[in-house]
C-alpha cells in the first residue's frame, strides 16, 4: 500500500444554513519520499486536504491512511502526537515567533519532540549559520522562511507539508527555498508536499496532484521532474 492514501475524502463546512464543500470525495496516493506538488487555484481546496494531512482538521467522510494508519479515526490525543511527532509544516508566512531568535524558534519546535536534531545543526544545513541569534526582523522573508525550514526539519518529521512556501518571496528567494525543500525529499528521504497555485512548480514534483473545485481533476506523475535549478515562472 502506499506510504499515503486519501480515499473518498470529504469535508464540508456548516455555516448557518450553507454547506460549503471544500473537498468532495478526494483520492490520491502518495509514495514514501515521493516530492508531491499539490496544484490548483485559490479555493480550490488544497489548503483543506493539506489541514486534514496534518492532522490539523478531521475530515467529514472518508479515509486518510497514513503509514497503514487512519488518522481520520484519530481522536484530538492522538492528532496531537501526530502533529508533533509526524509532521513537520511549512507555512507561506514563516509563522516565526517574533520575540525569540532564529534558534530559539527552531528549539522551540524541537523541545517537543523526542528525536530532535539540534537547533544549530539545522540552521546551519539551510544556510544560516551565522545568523542564529538574530531576530526574525532582523531576516529577509527568505532568510525567515529558511528557520521555519529548519524549524521543520528539527523535529526530524517523515512528512514536510508545505503551504505556499514561496508565495511570499521573489523568484530567486524563492529557488533557494524551494532547493531546500528538494534536497530534504531527495537527500533526506522525507515525504514533501508542497501546495501551490503556480503551475511552473509542477515540474519539480515526482507527482502532480491537480485540485479544482473541490475535487481531484487529474494525477500526473513525471518520470524526470526538472531540478529546481532549472525551473523558470
Ligand atoms: N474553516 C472554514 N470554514 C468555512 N469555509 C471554509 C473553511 N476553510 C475553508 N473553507 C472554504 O473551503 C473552500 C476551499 O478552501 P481552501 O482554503 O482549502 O482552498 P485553497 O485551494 O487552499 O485556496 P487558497 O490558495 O486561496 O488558500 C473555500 O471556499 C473556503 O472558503
Amino acid at each position: 500500500m502506499s506510504y499515503i492514501k486519501v480515499e473518498n475524502e470529504t469535508k464540508q463546512y456548516q455555516m448557518g444554513e450553507t454547506t460549503i464543500t471544500a473537498n468532495h470525495q478526494v483520492s490520491f496516493e502518495v509514495e514514501r519520499g515521493q516530492l508531491t506538488v499539490i496544484l490548483g487555484p485559490s479555493g480550490a481546496g488544497k489548503s483543506t486536504v493539506l489541514n486534514i494531512l496534518g492532522g490539523m482538521d478531521s475530515p467529514t467522510s472518508g479515509q486518510v491512511i497514513v503509514d497503514g494508519v487512519d488518522i481520520a479515526t484519530f481522536n484530538d490525543r492522538q492528532l496531537t502526537a501526530y502533529r508533533r511527532t509526524s509532521i513537520g509544516f511549512i507555512f507561506q508566512f514563516y509563522n516565526l515567533i517574533p520575540n525569540l531568535t532564529a534558534k530559539e524558534n527552531v528549539e522551540l519546535a524541537s523541545s517537543i519532540v523526542p528525536d530532535a536534531l539540534a537547533a544549530t545543526t539545522v540552521l546551519e544545513a539551510v544556510g544560516l549559520g551565522n545568523r542564529i541569534d538574530n531576530f526574525p526582523s532582523q531576516l529577509s522573508g527568505g532568510e525567515q522562511q529558511r528557520v521555519a525550514i529548519a524549524r521543520a526539519l528539527a523535529k526530524n518529521p517523515d512528512i514536510l507539508l508545505c503551504n505556499e512556501p514561496t508565495g511570499a518571496l521573489d523568484f530567486k528567494t524563492g529557488k533557494q527555498v524551494l532547493k531546500l525543500l528538494e534536497r530534504a525529499g531527495r537527500k533526506d528521504g522525507k515525504t514533501v508536499i508542497i501546495i501551490t497555485h503556480n503551475s511552473a512548480l509542477a515540474a519539480m514534483g515526482d507527482r502532480v496532484i491537480h485540485i479544482n473545485d473541490a475535487q481531484v481533476r487529474d494525477v500526473v506523475d513525471n518520470p524526470a521532474p526538472t531540478p529546481v535549478d532549472e525551473i523558470e515562472w
